[in-house]
């Protein structure tokens, strides 16, 4: 976890913005208004049409260890505004040194197939504590989500195959390394080279040798050799130093005095070249040498397209080692995403505007907030949502956002409204078999969650993936998932989206 890597406080890991605006909200005195804030993306990565939840176990430590120190406060004490003056007056950082966070938090757990719009962490509490972790939040769920749907497509890629994450030396930098291989093996990878996440997350760790293991020795044999001899129950060459299809007849060469010791040779490695080419011919070769039992691992530049179409080829490889386009996410760098205010707690004064702005019942308690945009894929949806997700025994059928406000007064909703088309509509009878995707992880500021382990949430993401239509998973205008709002909702955000643009019009 990124605590046991980094070990100091990380309270500060967040934009300048959302501190200056806790000291708003102190200063203001609305800093212990309650808030809901929804974290959530807009689009699937990649062009896909799922997405693997990731990151929360980050989000837990970093909320576990939340806290600013000493020397936290110090730093902040340096900043100061154009003026030269300091930017925060004492008392709030002293504020800050006795804060606890109090919020209570729900989350879908990681390895869930999520959609677009989902909130995937609801944070609920005063509002400055909610303000100081969207930076945070958005950082580990981010990065981890996106890395584990990569993998989760390289793995329906490569189907059975044996998948190693190789990425570390590509990483963005230590702790995306570290990141990236946890969740590499969550979205599907088998192992990784890394072993410092090997260590610290408990994932298997596997590796091969390099081209300068070659090139130390006077001959390619003599290399071989030397590291059956040294390693005899973890052999793995890498043939292409020099001549691929050489280099396949040397390892057999090694293969026979292993076995000669009662060892074998584990497999051999194709780094260049073509893939489908050499994969072939060197399986013919280990064939009729009698090492139908060494496995062909191939390396260079793989991503799930190359992969795909060295399959269509009819390439002999058992074993794909991915690095770069894996950790980096090489097509898409980012997952977009973002932390938007749903609702404010409503003060008296504020309950009458409300019930008026929403004509709606549960108003009493919340005023709901949603941002406007000229862009309809960024309005925001207001309100304390849930997701409830209807199944039946062949899989997943739809999703359904709704306001847990709202459910308590209106009972079970049945009517899903498609938010890109309110005359698309879905009706669900009661007794549809159905899972509310989000569960308490804090409450009032105490973890209530209990990880399970990373094996778990890695075989997660697989039970998951097969409950989905296979149209949804195929990467080429994969069909569309359908994620709707319960009727009530789909209400009080067409009535905020009304009275939002009369405001702005007056
Ligand atoms: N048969 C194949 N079909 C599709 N892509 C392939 C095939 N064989 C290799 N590739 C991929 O083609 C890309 C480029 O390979 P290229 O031939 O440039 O590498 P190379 O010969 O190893 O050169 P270098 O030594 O610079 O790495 C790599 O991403 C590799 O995985
Ligand atoms: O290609 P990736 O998916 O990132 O997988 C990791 C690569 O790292 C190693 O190469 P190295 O960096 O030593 O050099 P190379 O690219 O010249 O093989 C290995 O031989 C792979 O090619
Ligand atoms: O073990 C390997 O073969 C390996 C590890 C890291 C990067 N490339 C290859």
């Amino acid at each position: 976890m990124t605590n046991k890597l980094y070990d100091t406080s990380l309270s500060l890991l967040t934009d300048l913005y959302q501190v200056t605006m806790a000291y708003g909200y102190w200063k203001s005195k609305t800093a212990e208004k309650e808030a809901v804030f929804n974290l959530y993306f807009r689009k699937n990565p990649f062009n896909g049409g799922f997405t693997i939840a990731c990151g929360l176990a980050n989000v837990i430590g970093y909320i576990n260890h939340f806290g600013f120190s000493k020397k936290d406060l110090r730093y902040l004490r340096t900043l100061t505004g154009n003026d030269n003056k300091p930017l925060f007056e004492a008392a709030f950082l002293d504020y800050l040194a006795d804060l606890k966070l109090t919020c209570s938090i729900e989350a879908i757990p990681e390895g869930t197939v999520v959609f677009p719009n989902e909130p995937l962490v609801r944070v609920r509490g005063p509002i400055l504590q909610c303000q100081l972790l969207e930076t945070p939040l958005l950082n580990l769920i981010n990065f981890e989500s996106l890395i584990a749907t990569k993998a989760a497509r390289l793995r329906l890629v490569a189907e059975k195959d044996i998948l190693l994450e190789f990425g570390l030396r590509r990483a963005q930098g230590v702790d995306g390394g570290m990141t990236a291989s946890r969740a590499a093996y969550i979205g599907g990878c088998d192992a990784t080279s890394n072993v410092l996440a090997g260590k610290l997350h408990d994932i298997p760790v596997r590796g091969t040798h390099a081209h300068s293991w070659v090139m130390s020795f006077d001959d390619e044999q003599q290399a071989f050799d030397t590291y059956a001899q040294v390693l005899p129950n973890n052999v793995t060459l890498l043939v292409d130093t020099y001549d691929t299809l050489q280099g396949v007849r040397h390892a057999i060469e090694t293969g026979r005095k292993l076995e000669q010791q009662g060892h074998k040779l584990a497999a051999i490695r194709l780094d260049s070249g073509d893939l489908a080419y050499l994969s072939i011919e060197a399986r013919k070769l280990l064939d009729e040498a009698g090492f139908q039992r060494t496995s062909i691992v191939a390396s260079n530049d793989l991503d799930e397209t190359i992969i795909t179409s060295l399959k269509q080829q009819g390439a002999k490889i058992d074993i794909w080692g991915v690095g770069t386009k894996l950790v980096t996410a090489f097509d898409q760098p980012a997952l977009g995403g973002v932390y938007k205010l749903a609702a404010l707690q409503n003060e008296t004064s504020e309950e009458t505007t409300d019930r008026r702005v929403t004509g709606h019942r549960a108003t009493d308690r919340w005023s709901y907030k949603m941002k406007l945009s000229e862009q309809a894929i960024k309005i925001s949806t207001p309100g304390i949502q849930q997701v409830r997700r209807f199944q039946d025994e062949r899989g997943f059928l739809a999703d359904m956002i709704y306001n847990t406000e709202e459910m308590n007064e209106l009972g079970r909703p049945t009517t899903m409204i498609d938010p890109m088309d309110f005359t698309k509509r879905r009706r669900f009878d009661a007794n549809q078999q159905y899972e509310d995707l989000l569960v308490p992880i804090f409450l009032d500021g105490k973890c209530v969650y209990s990880l399970p382990d990373i094996h778990a949430v890695r075989a997660r993401v697989q039970t998951q993936l097969a409950g989905l239509h296979p149209g949804v998973k195929r990467f080429v205008n994969p069909h569309i998932y359908p994620v709707g709002l319960e009727k009530g909702l789909h209400e009080l955000k067409t009535e905020l989206i009304l009275k939002l643009r009369e405001g702005a019009s007056q």
